[in-house]
């Protein structure tokens, strides 16, 4: 059994909760920010996040992680090592060193491009995409379709928090019947 409950209490998700700073005005004025650096900071806030990001993918075969470039990094690499998947980089453009599909997309603040090595997910993989935050939902869904494209199969997304009222679980789920696993809601902005 887990150390932690796979529904954590009311308590739980408070003081996980207490660890998510809000910086009004950044990356650009009228963007209420998220930052996840006090949750980072805290040892055992961090362990509960990753425990709970894990569990519901704990017994769904999971081939490969698709984390996005960087603080989809931070919770990406720790979950591929509890769910014993590889771990697929999405970057930004020009980052990673060998041959690449790239995909345009837009975010809360602004508009990309990420990058995916050729031939680093096996047709017909299961793979979960992970990142920090969903907002639009814009980056996931340029992330999920860039594994696609390999063959890849995607079983479902995991955000240690979602910002509800910007409708990315929306756009994920439109097309396919799928596990979006998030742990904070934040439906006020
Ligand atoms: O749901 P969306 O509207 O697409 O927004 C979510 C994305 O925005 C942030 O990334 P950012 O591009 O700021 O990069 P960073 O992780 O390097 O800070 C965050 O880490 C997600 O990747
Ligand atoms: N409001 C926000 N805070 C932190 N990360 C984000 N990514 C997109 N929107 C964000």
């Amino acid at each position: 059994m887990f150390a932690h409950d796979a529904l954590p209490s009311e308590q739980a998700l408070r003081y996980l909760r207490a660890h998510i700073r809000d910086v009004p005005d950044f990356p650009t004025p009228g963007i209420l920010f998220k930052d996840i650096t006090p949750l980072l900071a805290e040892p055992r806030a961090f362990h509960m996040t990753l425990d709970l990001l894990a569990y519901p993918f704990i017994g769904q075969h999971i081939d490969a992680v698709v984390a996005i470039e960087s603080r989809g990094f931070l919770f990406g690499g720790a979950l591929a090592a509890r769910l014993n998947a590889s771990l697929v980089p999405v970057r930004k453009r020009g980052k990673l060193p060998g041959d690449v599909d790239r995909i345009a997309y837009a975010l809360e603040y602004g508009e990309a491009e990420l990058e995916m090595h050729k031939d680093s997910i096996q047709p017909g993989a299961q793979v979960l995409v992970v990142d920090d935050v969903l907002a639009t939902g814009g980056t996931a869904s340029a992330a999920a379709e860039l594994a696609r494209r390999q063959g890849g199969v995607i079983g479902g997304f995991a955000f240690a928090v979602e910002l509800g009222a910007l409708g990315g679980r929306a756009r994920l789920s439109s097309s396919d019947d799928l596990k979006i696993h998030t742990i904070l809601r934040f439906d006020g902005g």
